[in-house]
């Protein structure tokens, strides 16, 4: 295979995953995602969504299969290492957020890896302005509404500056505004070549963000187009 192909690719193979105490989600799940495009994979409620993304980031391991970003398999990658190519929103954005301040959310991670204190302040004053977060930048995370949550934890992600965004769901809780200013900040990222994988329901996000949209079932790809 061309190795460039393969480079841009994150690369799903023959999968089988089942949760210690749960069904078998994945059987043999093949996929591959162009990391320049944008892919939306939508489908029913436990059809396995966002498993897959936990497998993708590492986060769960495949019991057969592998997975490969970047050319990297990774079984063979940190939880770090996976973090620094591919940004993931959860789709609890409670579940990331871990600091004491809105600010330090966003400056603390990079901080610890040694940024410029400077320069990832301006990021961060850019986020905050781009997010309307600028109001609560002091507050403590826990105690900011669901849609604030959600737009920190966006903007903490692309503090980091990720060749490649996962978003679960994150649509929830933002009103049809806010909706617009996270496409908007999309069409951004877009322009600079980085691609997304975007679990949604959202009709109106999913026709605008997805060059490639993949329907599930229990498990199974039962629909993939192009738009
Ligand atoms: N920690 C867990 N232990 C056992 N089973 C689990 C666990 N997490 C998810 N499951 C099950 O695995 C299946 C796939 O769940 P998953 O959350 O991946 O689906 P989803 O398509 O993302 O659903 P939703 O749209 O509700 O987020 C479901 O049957 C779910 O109940």
């Amino acid at each position: 295979m061309n190795t460039n192909i393969k480079k841009n690719n994150i690369e799903i193979n023959e999968i089988t995953y089942k949760y210690q105490k749960g069904r078998c989600v994945f059987n043999n799940f093949s996929l591959q995602l162009n990391v320049n495009e944008s892919t939306v994979i939508t489908g029913k409620n436990g059809c396995g969504k966002t498993t897959l993304t936990k497998l993708i980031m590492g986060i769960l391991k495949p019991n057969n299969g592998y997975i490969e970003i970047f050319g990297q398999e990774t079984k063979k990658l940190t939880l770090g290492q996976i973090g620094e190519k591919i940004g993931y929103v959860f789709q609890y954005p409670e579940r990331q957020l871990f600091s004491t301040s809105v600010m330090d959310e966003l400056v603390f991670p990079l901080i610890l890896k040694g940024y410029d204190k400077e320069e990832v302040d301006k990021r961060a004053e850019k986020m905050l302005k781009l997010f309307e977060l600028n109001q609560v930048k002091n507050s403590y995370p826990f105690f900011l509404s669901y849609g604030e949550k959600r737009r920190l934890a966006i903007a903490s992600v692309l503090m980091n500056k990720p060749e490649y965004i996962i978003l679960d769901e994150p649509t929830a809780s933002l009103d049809s505004e806010r909706v617009e200013i996270l496409s908007q900040v999309m069409d951004k990222l877009r322009a600079e070549k980085i691609g997304f994988l975007i679990i949604t329901h959202n009709d109106y996000f999913m026709e605008r963000h997805g060059d490639r949209i993949i329907n599930m079932e229990e498990g199974e790809i039962i629909s993939d187009k192009r738009l």
